[in-house]
Order: structure tokens, then sequence, then C-alpha cells
């Protein structure tokens, strides 16, 4: 045996193997015998382990004292698997050393073949406070604060990459400074990629009640990213101003087919200040580009701490969110690029469209800029052709550089055998370095745009594409409300006037075929293949 205590633990022959790897590797330095440790009580059970209450003996010029701690102790994974969880564990260890708002990490160790993380004991979380309160809410000032504490935590997670991916008031712990902290930091997010014992857990990254759209199948519907995370604090947000669960008393499937196949929204209670309105409906969009990023939450409710302090929302009614452009994009899809003097731009498409409504910039270089803030505003265009520069509204550019805009249909020039060979590029820096989402990736795939070009895709038929490039097919003429997922790399463009044997070969297939008007001068047609693929035809 190797402990004995409250909680008489075995000896694992993995403990040893395991720590053979933490004492090969760099996570030495935050390896913690195991035998100095004694579990407790099990105070939790998720889907990414167990958390038990337990004490750890300190170090000789400690006194060899107790000290209360929790351990999170993993599922068990994979040997093969073990390194790069050790790994991921280094690097958010190191991450986290000295960020605020986050609880204190003290070490790694192993029990039961099992990962553990020690961490520091705190007395409570918001979700107990709120437990504890009449109506389960927290007052108005006490959820500002939190609020506010947590949004700069998040973003300081989010500056070093890590996702939190399980926002939720039971994972906000409360210092004795009653400040709130994250308790499960980045626990969801190291175990990407890394498959758990159970194939419905591995499902679950998250807590479902908080899960947004992408979370539930990342490499399908993903990938998830920053605002993934918005997503999740938003629906905290709601649970800490009104006490009420997200899609409270529903199941996990429930919430599933609620959130991504009907593609419902947590409802936001009436009568908040327009800002506040404003963003957190922006952090339930399906689309995840279209939410805020954790800086705008945070500008928001910083923005309305004193008036909250000064006496409630009564105040805060006069002030009114901005307006959703008339292009169709969200001022937060908008504003997470800005253009510069130098820039190369084109006329935006509207969105969901592939085609543009006008081309008034087909391409066109800033050469001024009018903002009236970071996000609004007019700019000056010199398109080739033209005399003068042209004046033009922020939200009607899209910045082009080396060729791609984001939003872009991109193709791998070599492919690689995890991911679909499309995508949809999702940022391009200045400097060529590009965020592209695929089908088969969990999160977004960092690279240089000379590893892409462009790939044109039609979009007659689809419904929606998601931001891996996963198109979302409804087939006409079928009663039933469902819909099939297809990899734009297996969606083949075929044209009847350069294969006119093409309309006599499929006039058989009646049950697999339709045609109908998709566009106001082009009529196409969806053939669901014997095989299950689809062919995409223009007539
Ligand atoms: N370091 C800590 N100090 C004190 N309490 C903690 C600490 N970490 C977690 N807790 C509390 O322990 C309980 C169980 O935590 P746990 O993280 O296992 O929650 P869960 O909902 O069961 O699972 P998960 O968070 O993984 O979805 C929660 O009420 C949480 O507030």
């Amino acid at each position: 045996m190797a402990l004995k205590g409250a909680y008489e633990c075995e000896h694992f022959e993995g403990d040893n193997r395991l720590r053979t790897v933490v004492a090969t590797s760099k996570q030495k330095t935050w390896w913690i015998n195991p035998a100095t440790l004694k579990l407790r009580h099990r105070i939790g059970r998720g889907p990414f382990g167990e958390t038990w209450l337990a004490t750890l003996r300190g170090s000789r010029e400690d006194y060899g004292e107790y000290h209360e701690v929790v351990v999170k102790m993993l599922h068990p994974v994979k040997e093969d698997h073990m390194r790069v969880l050790l790994d991921k564990l280094d690097d958010l260890f190191s991450k986290c050393q000295g960020v605020e708002g986050v609880c204190w990490l003290q070490g790694i160790s192993a029990m039961n073949g099992k990962v553990c993380l020690v961490m520091k004991f705190y007395e409570g979380s918001v979700g107990d406070k709120m437990a504890r309160h009449k109506g389960g809410k927290l007052s108005l000032s006490n959820a500002f604060r939190y609020i506010i504490n947590l949004a700069q935590g998040i973003l300081e997670l989010h500056s070093k990459e890590i996702l939190l991916l399980n926002l939720k008031p039971f994972n906000f712990l409360l210092d004795e400074y009653n400040q709130a902290i994250f308790g499960d930091v980045g626990i969801p997010f190291i175990l990407l990629g890394i498959p758990l014992p159970s194939s419905d857990l591995a499902r679950r990254i998250g807590t479902p009640n908080y899960m947004a759209p992408e979370q539930w199948q990342p490499e399908v519907r993903g990938p998830i990213s920053f605002e993934t995370d918005s997503w999740g604090f938003a629906c905290s947000i709601v649970e800490m101003l009104t006490g009420v669960q997200p899609w409270c008393g529903k199941s996990a499937h429930e919430i599933y087919d609620a959130v991504v196949r009907k593609q419902k929204k947590p409802c936001i209670p009436s009568g908040l200040p327009p800002p506040i309105e404003n963003v957190l409906l922006g952090c339930f969009e399906y689309d995840f580009r279209s939410r805020p990023l954790m800086t705008d939450i945070l500008r928001v409710f910083k923005s309305l701490q004193n008036a909250v302090h000064s006496g409630g929302w009564t105040d805060l009614e006069s002030i009114i969110p901005a307006e959703k452009s008339s292009s169709g994009y969200t001022e937060w899809f908008l504003s997470k690029d800005d253009l510069q003097v130098g820039d190369m731009v084109r006329s935006r498409k509207p969105a969901n469209s592939c085609k543009p409504d006008n081309m008034d910039v087909p391409e066109g270089t800033v050469v001024g800029l009018e903002h009236s803030t970071e996000r609004d505003g007019f700019v000056l265009v010199r398109v080739h052709g033209i005399h003068d520069p042209l004046r033009v509204h922020v939200s009607s550019l899209e910045r082009v550089t080396f060729g791609f805009a984001a939003g872009d249909w991109v193709r791998m020039k070599e492919e690689d055998k995890r991911h679909s060979p499309v995508g949809i590029l999702h940022s391009i820096h200045r400097d060529g370095n590009v965020a592209v989402g695929f089908i088969g990736l969990e999160t977004l795939r960092k690279g240089k745009s000379s590893e892409l070009q462009m790939a044109g895709i039609l979009q007659y038929w689809i419904c929606w594409v998601l931001p891996n490039g996963c198109l979302v097919v409804k087939f006409p003429g079928r009663i039933e409300e469902d819909y099939f997922l297809a990899d734009p790399a297996e969606v083949e463009a075929v044209t009847f006037s350069t294969c006119p044997g093409m309309v006599k070969k499929y006039q058989h297939l009646e049950d697999h075929h339709w045609a109908c008007e998709t566009t106001s001068d082009c009529v196409g047609s969806l053939c669901c293949q014997g095989n299950g693929d689809f062919l995409l035809e223009e007539m």
C-alpha cells in the first residue's frame, strides 16, 4: 500500500510508471510525492474525473505540517497519451504562475494510476454563495464585482492561449479577499485530443448547461475558440443575475437538441440595461465569430460598474447599444479586424452569401482613416481608375492580405491527413500568419498564408456553413426537418452546360434528386449518391 489514511489507496504499478515519466521530463519541478498526500472526502465527480478534499504534508522547513488541499484526480489515460498530457500540464502550470484570478496550482501527483492536480483549498465558490441566498441570485454589486474579476482572469488566460471551457458558478472559487477566481483552470482544454475512457464523456468537454454549440463536437461543428468561453461566461452571468441555471432541469440530450440542432439561445432576463442585453445576446450567437470577445464583455461591465454601485439599473437605460450593421454582421464580428493606412481592401460580401451585393470597391488601398471610434467610422480608399479616393464605411470593407480575406474558403497546398483539406480562413495577420478552421480539428490551425490556396465552393442548397467549413445541407422536398453535414472537400460542383449527359443520367433518381431555383439566375440540384457522398450540380 502506498498510502494509509481516510482513503485506502492501493499501490498501482501505473503510479510508478507515471512517476518515471514525470522524473524524466520537464514536469519534475511540479511533482508531489503521493506518500505526502491523504485523500479525505470526495467533493465532486465530473466529466474529467473526481475532486477530493485532501491533506498534504509540508516539507521539513514547514515542520512537516499538514495543509488542506484539493486534489483533481483525472480519468485514466492510455500510456501513450501520458507524456502528451504531462507536457500540456507543464505548459499550463508554467503559464498560470503569477496569474491572478486562477486558483493556486501546487503540483502534480499520481494515485491509482491516475494523474492528480493538487491545488490550494478555498473556503467556497460563487455557486455556494448563490445557493445560500434567497432566490439563488447575487446582489447586483456582488455580481458585477465577480463578473469583472472573472472577465479579467479569463482575458489573462486567453492572452496565454488557454481556453477555460468549463465556466460555471461552482468553478468560480472565492479567495480570502472575496475575489472570484477559477478552480477548473483549463482542464477540459488540456484534455482535448486525449481520448477519455467513455465515448459519452469524450463528447462532452464541459458542463452541458454552459456549453456552446461548437463545443459538443468540436472536430465536426467547431473549432472551439476564445468566443466559446464567451458563451459559457454569458450563461454564468445570466445565472448570477437571475439565480436560474440555463436549461435548468433539461437532460444533456435535450440541451444538445436545443442548442446544437434547433439553434436556441439560453433565456436572457428582461429589464437588463441595453448594453448588457446586447453583449449577452451577442455571446449567444450560433457562429462564434459573431460573438464578443472577453475584452468586449469586460468593457461593458466595467463601464456600468459605477452606476450599479450608486443605486441600480435606472441610470443605465439611456445607454443605447450599437446597431447591427446592414450587411448582417454583428458589431462583434466587425470589430475583430481594424483597418490601417496601406491595407488592401475590397467590398465585404453580405453575411451568409457567396456573392457580393455590390462591388463598389473591387480592390483598393486605404489612404486615410476617419475613425470616430475603434470600430466605427469611414476610411478613404484609393481605387484604380478613380481619381479621388472613395469615402467608405469600415463595416462594408474587408482587408485582403496576400490575396486572402477572413471568411475565404481555402485549401491546404499539402494535405494533412488529420483534417479536411478545405476549410475557412478565420484570420490573416499582416505578416501572413493565418488561423483556419478545418473539419477534423478541434481548434484553429495556425500557420502561414503560403501554405494555402483559394478554394471555390458553391453555396446553393447549403443552408449554412459552420466555422470549420462543414456544410449543413437540407434536401428540399423532404418532410423531416433533418439536415446533413458534408465535408466541402467531398462536394463536387458539376455544370450541366459542360456536361450535357448529366440531366439524362440523373433523371431516374426521383428520390434523390431535386431541382429548384436557388438564386435569381441559377438553378441547382444536389444528389445524395449511394455511398452517402453529395454531388452538387449547377444548371
Ligand atoms: N480548490 C478548491 N477549493 C475548494 N473547493 C473546490 C476547489 N476546487 C473545486 N472545489 C469545489 O468542489 C466541488 C466539486 O468540484 P468539481 O470541479 O469536481 O465540480 P464538478 O461540477 O463535479 O465537475 P467539473 O467542474 O469537472 O465539471 C465544487 O463545488 C467546487 O466548488
